[in-house]
């Protein structure tokens, strides 16, 4: 049966909702996170940078040898706003300074998971409250950009360990850090290399598979699992070539122009991210990883409290025997990594 034109008297008009959402959504805005890991000088700022085309992070690390490394991970979160063709997002940038720089790592992960599960607990917090706020600040991670070192010959023990955890958590997105130091050969044994070690420890990066997915998503989602890890350069400078301005890196050869794909897969990885996944990373870490929070949450919640009343209802009973402290409901947001 066809729809009747948008004139005629029969038309009832629900099929404006789309247009109604978009204007409330153009009005509201959204909020972006995406938190980067790997050791200092992997090229993360420059690849965010080099992503959103703005400055929006300033590189963490050590200027000179004699400034101290840093014995912990530091977490340092940005906020800026972006607007492109009226639509706002407020996007935080989580860099996380210090990580992997120590001979000895263990736990180094430890203040990023945090991290990223505080944002759970604060927002299941402002969840429960009973007056709660209209619009709650999103602040979860929605995505996490995990740079592999290029000079290893594969995940190291320190990666499988940090993977395994993040994936848990939040959306995976592993990267090969400044991919124009390796030939086109190793890139390729790189990446089959990683993609074996990821099935082999049972890693789940990001996209899932779901079945909820139509044919055109599944063989999108295909493709990039095929990209996966994705090879990237960086570059914040604009390079003259030939009278064409190139954003790229300079070598003693020539330029590499970072929008290349032959070059690297860095335009694969800002389409993915921006164009076509955008939404479902942040409906994904909503469904799943802030789900599974929320839920395990919850039922802590609910055993503590049967127990504080199974102990009230036995105090009544053995009013005359010694009385023990109660049991305490911790707070939500006492998240372990
Ligand atoms: N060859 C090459 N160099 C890069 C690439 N990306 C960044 N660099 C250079 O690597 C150096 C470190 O880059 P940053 O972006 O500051 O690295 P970072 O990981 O943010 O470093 P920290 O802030 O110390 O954690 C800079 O000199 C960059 O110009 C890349 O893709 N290829």
């Amino acid at each position: 049966m066809s729809a009747p034109a948008n004139d005629s008297q029969d038309y009832v008009g629900f099929d404006t909702i789309t247009q109604q959402m978009e204007r409330k959504f153009l009005k509201r805005g959204f909020n972006f996170n995406v938190i980067l890991v790997g050791e200092s000088g992997m090229g993360k700022s420059t690849l965010v940078n080099s992503i959103f085309s703005s400055h929006l992070v300033d590189s963490q690390g050590r200027r000179t040898a004699q400034e101290v490394i840093r014995k912990t991970t530091e977490i340092s979160p940005v906020t800026q706003t972006l607007e492109e063709n009226g639509v706002r997002v407020r996007l935080t940038i989580i860099d996380t300074p210090g990580f992997g720089d120590q001979c000895n790592n263990e736990g180094c992960w430890v203040p990023v998971i945090k991290y990223i599960k505080d944002q759970h607990a604060a927002y299941l917090e402002r969840e429960l409250k009973p007056q709660r706020d209209r619009v709650i600040n999103d602040t979860r991670v929605h995505a996490c950009l995990y740079f592999l070192n290029p000079g290893s010959r594969g995940l190291r023990p320190l990666d499988v360990e940090v993977l395994k955890r993040l994936t848990e958590v939040t959306n995976v997105i592993p990267v090969i850090a400044k991919s124009d130091s390796m030939t086109v050969e190793e890139r390729t044994v790189f990446k089959r290399r990683i993609k074996e070690e990821l099935v082999f420890h049972r890693i789940a990066v990001y996209p899932y598979p779901s079945e909820e997915d139509g044919e055109e998503d599944r063989l999108l989602n295909s493709s990039i699992r095929d990209l996966v890890p994705f090879a990237v350069v960086g570059s914040e400078e604009i390079i003259d070539v030939n009278g064409t301005p190139v954003r790229g890196r300079r070598h003693g050869w020539g330029v590499i122009n970072i929008f290349d794909e032959t070059h690297s897969d860095f335009v694969h990885l800002r389409n993915f991210m921006l164009r076509t996944h955008l939404s479902d990373l942040i409906e994904v870490t909503s469904q799943r990883h802030y789900e599974q929070f929320r839920t395990s949450q919850l039922r802590q919640i609910k055993e503590l409290r049967a127990q504080q009343a199974a102990a009230a209802a036995s105090g009544g009973i053995m009013a005359s025997m010694p009385q023990q402290a109660p049991p305490q409901v911790p707070a939500i947001h006492q998240s372990m990594a």
